[in-house]
């Protein structure tokens, strides 16, 4: 499977250590990373995740930057994308993490700095975009396009062909019947069944889903 990624560097630090950020770690961990700490702009240096320290922020990034590797372990997108953007300014690419569990087809294509947890499925050519979360347990059936810093939730799926917009986030075992497109920056409720296309930055909700609400745009 194309998985895009940087050479790793001998020690992983984590962006975010919240409980996306605690998921993420354990996934390094299994993976046989060795991890050094997590990072957190919130001025949380000393404390200590999981027995592993935070160890500062972006200006912690900026001085290791050549000796460490990063993974982004943030689960709310639009954050997950900054500091996405903060490492490219830094020259450094986010590693691309996937549990050994997960089963990603030998012709799915998946971007930098993605997240693939335990029982999660990327079905043939389907494409993940860089910095996209597949939580625990979600299927992305064949050739669905998944956008960059989209997030689908535990449980959630896809059915056959269907477009999930940048920065959308599917709730929990939310799903989206085949070939139907998603657009950017929305959000779709858990539970929720999508039956028809989804205009962009909306929250639609039930089943079938159905807009709740406009959300800003920024
Ligand atoms: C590992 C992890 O945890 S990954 C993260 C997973 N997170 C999720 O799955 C959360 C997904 N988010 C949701 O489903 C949210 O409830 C949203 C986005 C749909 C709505 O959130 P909000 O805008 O804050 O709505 P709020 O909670 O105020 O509820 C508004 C109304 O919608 C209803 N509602 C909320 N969520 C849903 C839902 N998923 N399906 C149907 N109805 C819903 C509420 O009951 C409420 O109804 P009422 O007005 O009759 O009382």
């Amino acid at each position: 499977m194309p998985v895009a990624q940087t050479k790793t560097k001998p020690k992983l630090v984590i962006y975010g250590c919240g409980g996306h950020g605690k998921v993420v770690a354990d996934i390094a961990l299994a993976c046989g990373l060795a991890v050094e700490g997590f990072l957190d702009d919130r001025a949380l240096e000393g404390k200590r995740v999981f027995d592993l320290p935070i160890l500062g922020g972006s200006g912690w990034l900026e001085m290791r930057r050549s000796e460490v590797s990063v993974a982004l372990g943030i689960g709310e997108n639009r954050a997950r994308c900054r500091i996405y953007k903060l490492c490219e300014r830094l020259g450094m690419t986010p590693i691309t993490l996937i549990h050994p569990t997960a089963s990603v087809a030998a012709s799915a294509q998946v971007g930098a700095g993605v997240v693939i947890m335990a029982q999660a499925v990327i079905n043939p050519d389907a494409r993940v975009g860089n910095g996209a979360i597949i939580n625990s347990g979600a299927i992305v059936e064949h050739d669905c396009e998944l956008g960059a810093f989209a997030h689908l939730s535990p449980n959630a799926t896809l059915g056959g062909a269907v477009r999930i917009g940048a920065l959308t986030h599917l709730g929990l075992a939310a799903s989206v019947l085949p070939g139907k497109t998603v657009g950017e920056e929305t959000v779709v409720g858990a539970g929720a069944v999508v039956t028809a296309d989804v205009p962009p930055r909306v929250v639609v909700t039930g089943v079938p889903a159905r807009v709740q609400r406009q959300l800003e745009t920024t």
